[in-house]
């Protein structure tokens, strides 16, 4: 008898849909297979496409808040006139509701996971714990070239990780940029990633001008200079990674980098269209992101999917130029292993991180191919059950450890003081 039995969907195992039923002790998948099994609780899931959760690798989650704020901006403009000011209004209990809607939209949408880079980090932590969402979650640092800078916001980074790293929240380093963090900072930053074992969360080379900029200083660019400064492990994930020459993309792969990839936030921004298929051919591990609401502006992963498909065929100008399973794996398997999460699979041993999608909706209708109806044709409405570590988050599309309403008015209140900006 399992704890949780999914029976009868039609299952994403190694790239392609088979019937199964699959079987969840405690937190794990222990079995996945034609056996009629039996759980404490089933889940009838015939009429359903069952899949991996899917892994929202970056994110500024609280930044729902700014939802439609500040719009049709470059980034470094929309950073400097708009949002850092209004980022200084913020109160620890705004990022609490915040985080809380942007994780009611995620169960929503059939996130499992998401990496968070923000202020008031412990306040997104709790909002994780009580919602039972699975994350890593890092206290974005910049010391903005100042030695004292520097010291304050190792400390508190540090204190984070020491308070909340563990099994179901893992807790990471997060400097914010190399144009807002000098190299010596970073350098201190490898060197306590490396004693406390802990993994690094940065934006790199996200536009044409700040690339510039780097150049200009420092006579390489950000990646081979984080390279040189011995910076790039396995344990580090970049942000967009758009503004990257050849050289720099064998660099990432042969130090086993990932790169988040945020497709909306890209475009939204005008920052570019990241080189996926030349990452993906170099052997980089590419996974997906939102990046914060304010400039995406949700946090539905599905969009990234069919989005990331799309871009590269005109990047190329090749209708192939993307296996539609391989974008696919990206937004769950690849986010999993970016971050040394052992899940992201429909598979025994794995920890239980699934989501369940009606198969019936007409956007479904014919599935000749059910990887191309979730490619191309999920809006995210789908999504009718998400399950995090073996418990069910939402069930029949109710969501079950928080609470829709009270987040809205919440939210509704907070954001009044912002129109003074
Ligand atoms: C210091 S906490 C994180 C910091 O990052 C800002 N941010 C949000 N989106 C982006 C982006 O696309 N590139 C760089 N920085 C971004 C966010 O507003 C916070 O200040
Ligand atoms: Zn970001």
């Amino acid at each position: 008898m399992y704890d949780l039995a999914i029976k009868d969907g039609l299952c994403y195992i190694n790239g392609e849909f088979k019937r199964a039923n699959i079987g969840i002790t405690e937190n794990r998948i222990t079995y996945v297979g034609s056996d009629n099994i039996h759980g404490e609780v089933e889940i009838k899931a015939r009429g359903s496409f069952v899949l991996p959760g899917l892994f929202n690798a970056h994110t500024h989650l609280a930044m729902s808040l700014f939802r439609g704020f500040a719009e049709d901006m470059p980034l470094l403009e929309w950073l400097k006139t708009k949002i850092w000011k209004v980022e200084r209004l913020l109160e620890p209990k705004d990022v609490y509701w915040g985080s809380m809607l942007g994780i009611a939209e995620m169960i929503k949408t059939g996130t499992t996971c998401f990496s968070d880079l923000y202020i008031h980090m412990d306040e997104v932590a709790r909002a994780c714990e009580e919602s039972g969402m699975r994350a890593v979650l890092c206290y974005g640092m910049a010391d903005r070239g100042s030695e004292e800078r520097a010291k304050e916001e190792l400390k508190i980074g540090e204190k984070f990780i020491e308070r909340w790293n563990g099994e179901k929240i893992k807790a990471v380093f997060g400097p914010h940029a190399p144009y807002t963090c000098s190299l010596e900072f970073l350098s201190q930053i490898r060197e306590r990633a490396d004693e406390l074992n802990v993994g690094i969360h940065i934006h790199v080379s996200e536009t044409k001008e700040e690339v510039e900029n780097f150049i200009k200083a420092n006579s390489k660019p950000p990646v081979e200079k984080l390279d040189e400064i011995g910076f790039l492990k396995e344990d580090v994930v970049i942000a967009h990674g758009i503004w990257l020459n050849d050289k720099e993309i064998d660099i990432l792969a042969k130090r086993k980098v990932s790169v988040a990839h945020n497709p909306v936030s890209n475009l939204k921004l005008a920052s570019g269209i990241a080189r996926v298929v030349d990452m993906v051919k170099a052997g980089v591990n590419v996974c997906l992101g939102t990046d914060g609401a304010a400039s995406n502006n949700t946090y539905n992963l599905f969009e990234e999917i069919k989005l990331t498909s799309l871009l590269q065929k005109i990047k190329l100008m090749k209708a192939d130029a993307l296996k539609a399973r391989d974008a696919l794996d990206m937004a769950c398997k690849n986010g999993y292993r970016a971050y040394g999460i052992d899940g992201g699979e429909i598979k025994e041993g794995k920890l239980a991180d699934i989501i369940i999608l009606d198969s019936k909706r007409l956007n479904f209708i014919p599935a000749y191919n059910p990887v191309y109806s979730i490619v191309y044709s999920t809006t995210g409405c789908e999504v009718t059950h998400t399950i995090v570590d073996g418990k069910i988050l939402m069930e029949d599309k109710e969501l079950l450890t928080v609470d829709e309403d009270r987040i809205r008015d919440k939210v509704e209140k907070i954001i009044e003081k912002f129109a003074t900006i």
